[in-house]
């Protein structure tokens, strides 16, 4: 379905409720820059450090996208966990899922009450971003002490850059996409509104930093495209 959610005149902040969440596959195509690419990416590489009987978390999971498509394209037996606190993503999820064929553990529950035991990949696409910073970094923590030694953490956000001049022309050339995808002026105005202290994205730096005193060995970014970027870190 096309996403036309912020067509229309919207007063509440950003919520990941049925409205979104039937609309989510088709808005996160046209509102993240290379979303297919950097999942394949995403998925390339955590076949690296996978092999049968494996456990594979998705933090955030919403439609179960990824899980899917890692399920399609890799050799080995796995098991995945899809974890999201939205009802509406999940029943969204648990359909596609059936309809793929493809066996995944879905919890309806807040990451961080979720215990993640023997993780050899964990993703978190675009969710960080929406944990408020206060936590965040209790989350990586919580996230490397999940994983065995050697295992990754695999994740996208929405970034900043710390030099103003430069970030606004980030935001300039994403809205640029956005128009160039079929929003209107109208609609990226209205979500920047809803997504308003909702959305709270670092710098590059600042995730980098962040997932150094989690104790991960190293951290490198595996695609950036001006304001959005997919990282992997190492235990
Ligand atoms: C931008 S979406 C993630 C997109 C998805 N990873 C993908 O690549 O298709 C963020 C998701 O995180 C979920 N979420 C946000 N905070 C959460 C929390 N504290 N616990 C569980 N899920 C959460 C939302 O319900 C939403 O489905
Ligand atoms: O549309 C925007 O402004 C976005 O930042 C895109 C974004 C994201 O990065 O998470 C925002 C909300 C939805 O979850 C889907 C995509």
């Amino acid at each position: 379905m096309i996403d036309k959610v912020f067509n229309k005149t919207i007063s509440k902040q950003f919520e990941f409720d049925e409205e979104v969440a039937s609309v989510f596959d088709d808005m996160l195509e046209r509102s993240v820059p290379f979303y297919k690419q950097m999942q394949k990416l995403s998925i390339s590489f955590a076949n690296n450090f996978l092999k049968d009987n494996s456990y594979v978390y998705d933090l955030g999971c919403s439609t179960a996208s990824t899980l899917i498509e890692l399920s399609k394209n890799s050799s080995f037996k796995l098991n995945l966990v899809g974890i999201d606190n939205s009802n509406a993503m999940l029943d969204h999820a648990s359909k596609k899922a059936n309809a793929f064929g493809v066996n995944i553990k879905l919890l309806n529950d807040d990451i961080f009450n979720v215990e993640l035991k023997n993780a050899s990949v964990v993703f978190s696409n675009y969710t960080l971003q929406f944990i408020r910073p206060i936590n965040r970094e209790k989350l990586v923590k919580k996230i490397y002490d999940s994983l065995e030694v050697g295992g990754v953490f695999i994740f996208s956000e929405k970034l900043v850059s710390q030099d103003s001049f430069l970030n606004k022309q980030f935001i300039d050339e994403y809205y640029s996409f956005k128009k160039a995808q079929g929003y209107s002026e109208f609609e990226i105005a209205q979500k920047r509104e809803a997504l308003e202290n909702v959305l709270i994205p670092y710098t590059e730096e600042e995730n980098k930093k962040m997932i150094k005193d989690a104790g991960f060995k190293h951290c490198e970014t595996l695609f950036r495209w001006v304001n959005f970027a997919t990282f992997i870190a190492i235990k």
